[in-house]
């Protein structure tokens, strides 16, 4: 649905973006993380029209972006953006904004109401926007976003402002939309938040792709350690030590009431074995598989 081939794009002297490839299917829920500056938002304009690429080319749904013929409009009809910070007018309430945005997207504003509840916001359709909180206007931004249910939808920093209930009813909206078929991109910075969400997501930094899997793949990929937490007794730390020493692991270290063991993924189930013969005296067992933060600081650092 989204394609971009050796994108390219230069501020003067600043390369923000450097050789870009990516490629989002139908339907997907596709993350692009990455540090301050890493030209994300840049990767967005561009994937957008709204600014121009120093080289490469992107094509959505087909349709080359930016290009001169009716093809890009039409298909930009069909695109929802929520930008970094929305601009908004203080004066207006919820409902007249979501009524000027349908103006500009020369949409029906009949569903504006309907739109206003969605984003759990009809409680405040009369107020002024200036009242509103960060996170509502955050909610308004998204719903401006939704005008004319568009196909593919751009959502940067998406959550910023929104409190955990609030980001719980956001995710909800994008599954929901994901069931039917909505093609999604989206940044974030909070990664805890989009590990366990995104089908799958590129991790750029300085202005470069350098890497791009599902969040299970990447881990792999890196093959980063994982950690077991087993829960004995103190009399049977040393048991843990000999039903382990056998193995590979890199790290046994006993803690207030636990055994802290860290190894690789091939050893995983051999440790889970070994740590079976010892019946009773495992009184619990945690496995901690890398965070999306931890393949994220192996891949951009
Ligand atoms: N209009 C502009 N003029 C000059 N430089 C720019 C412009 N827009 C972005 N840049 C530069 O391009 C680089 C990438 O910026 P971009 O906003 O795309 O990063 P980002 O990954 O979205 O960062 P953040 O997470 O902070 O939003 C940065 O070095 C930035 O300073």
């Amino acid at each position: 649905m989204i394609v971009a081939r050796g994108v390219h794009k230069h501020y003067g002297s600043i390369h923000a973006v450097d050789g870009v490839d990516l490629d989002v299917q139908e339907g997907e829920l596709f993350g692009l993380i990455g540090h301050n500056g890493a030209g994300k938002s840049t990767m967005f304009k561009m994937m957008l029209g709204l600014i121009p690429v120093t080289a490469g080319d992107i094509h959505i749904d087909g349709a080359p972006v930016g290009s001169a013929g009716g093809d890009f409009r039409a298909v930009r009809r069909k695109i929802g953006y929520l930008p970094e910070s929305v601009v908004l007018y203080d004066n207006l309430t919820g409902l007249e904004t979501l009524h000027f945005f349908s103006k500009l997207k020369g949409v029906s504003p009949k569903d504006n109401a309907t739109l206003l509840e969605r984003v759990g916001l009809a409680h405040a359709a009369k107020r002024r926007v200036r009242e509103y909180s960060k996170g509502m206007r955050q909610r308004l931004g998204f719903a401006q976003a939704l005008l004319g249910t568009p196909r593919i939808l751009f959502l940067d920093e998406p959550t910023s402002g929104l409190d955990p209930e609030a980001i719980r009813g956001f995710y909800a909206i994008l599954r929901q939309l994901k069931s039917e078929g909505v093609t999604m991109i989206i940044t974030s910075h909070i990664l805890a938040e989009i590990q366990e969400r995104v089908d799958r997501l590129t991790i750029m930094a300085a202005g470069k792709v350098q890497a791009t899997g599902t969040v299970q793949g990447l881990r792999e990929q890196m093959d980063l350690p994982l950690w077991f937490s087993v829960r004995v007794a103190a009399e049977d730390f040393e048991a843990v030590r000999a039903a382990l020493g056998h193995l590979p692991v890199a790290a046994i270290e006993a803690r207030d009431d636990h055994v802290a063991v860290q190894c690789k993924r091939d050893t995983k189930m051999a440790v889970i074995a070994a740590l079976a013969t010892l019946g009773d005296k495992v009184r619990d067992l945690n496995v901690r598989e890398p965070s999306l933060e931890d393949v994220f600081f192996g891949f951009s650092d």
